[in-house]
């Protein structure tokens, strides 16, 4: 049997939970045993806002642990992964995904509709805020930041100072935290992040062993949608930097799975979106993302930034 694999993790509470949930699951899978390395990322030690950190800041310190061998894997959550591919790694594995939409939490259980206009509402990503302008609601919106728990805090702790917050369900169903959730957000209303509610598993990609061991992990359904929502990302990266949404559900059809890809990119003040859908087999999850961007782009999602207040 050999010694036991380091997976590197930072040391929030939503990270340990994922990389706890992993290393049990490969330890039952194959009798593996895992230990976790704490790694302290800028991101942990700054006080500064994530906006100014940059992209991948809590990212990119386990990646330079994983390319000097201080640790053997990694567990992200994928939407934190920027888009393009990183030399010397591999993602061996993508596990069954969380459920990937945005939730409500609320004082008094209530649901997005219920709240009275003028009502606060707290969100850190500008695709939620879009999104929430979208609906016309008349509601407060508020930018907010920090960890899961935090922002749940802003409404149901003692000092809290907001009537809702809307965050990642698959956030707070990994911290033990459903219960809180007052609503879960139909896709149709707020669609969520690509690559939402999902894990990237990762290795050095010289690592062939270690590639394999962790491949028994790997779900199939969960991996092409993250493929196809996250090539639709890449894609329209190039041509727009407005909000941007995607959701792809697996269903059986006739012939085989049939993907099923919707895609929004948001202007910021929610007053106008371009939302389209595009189907295919998962073997072309990639394409049918790539085919999304370009159909979103030539309905014009590249000229949704400049249309704020
Ligand atoms: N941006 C932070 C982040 N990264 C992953 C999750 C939640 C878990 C997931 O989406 O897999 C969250 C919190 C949130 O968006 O509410």
């Amino acid at each position: 049997m050999r010694s036991p694999l380091r997976l590197g993790t930072r040391g929030s509470a939503l990270a340990l939970a994922q990389s706890r949930m992993v290393a049990d699951s490969l330890t039952a899978s194959c009798g593996v045993p895992v230990e976790l390395v704490r790694i302290v990322t800028p991101g942990d030690r700054s006080a500064a806002p994530v906006t100014q950190l940059g992209v991948g800041v809590f990212v990119s310190a386990l990646r330079d642990a994983l390319l000097a061998d201080e640790i053997d894997f990694a567990v992200h959550s994928y939407k934190d992964l920027p888009t393009g591919s990183h030399g010397g790694l591999h993602i061996a594995a993508v596990p069954q995904r969380e459920d990937p939409r945005d939730a409500l939490v609320a004082r008094d259980g209530k649901t997005l509709a219920e709240l009275p206009p003028g009502a606060t509402i707290g969100t850190g990503a500008v695709r939620r805020i879009a999104q929430l302008h979208a609906l016309g609601l008349q509601l407060q919106v508020t930018p907010i930041r920090g960890n899961v728990d935090s922002r749940i805090a802003r409404v149901l702790g003692p000092e809290a100072d907001l009537d809702a917050v809307v965050l990642a369900r698959a956030g707070v169903a990994r911290l033990g935290r459903t219960a809180e959730i007052t609503e879960t957000l139909d896709p149709m209303l707020m669609l969520p992040a690509p690559a939402q509610g999902a894990l990237a598993v990762e290795c050095r990609s010289g690592d062939a062993d270690l590639v394999e061991l962790l491949g028994a992990l790997d779900h199939a359904p969960s991996r092409a949608a993250v493929t196809a929502e996250r090539a639709m990302l890449a894609t329209l990266e190039a041509g727009c930097s407005a909000p941007v949404a995607a959701h792809a559900e697996l269903a059986e059809g006739d012939d085989g799975d049939e993907i099923y890809l919707r895609g929004a990119v948001i202007s910021p003040d929610g007053a106008r979106a371009v939302r389209l859908s595009r189907t295919g087999t998962p073997a072309d999850a990639a394409e049918i993302g790539k085919a999304l961007a370009a159909d979103l782009l030539e309905a014009g999602a590249d000229t949704l930034m400049g249309s704020t207040e």
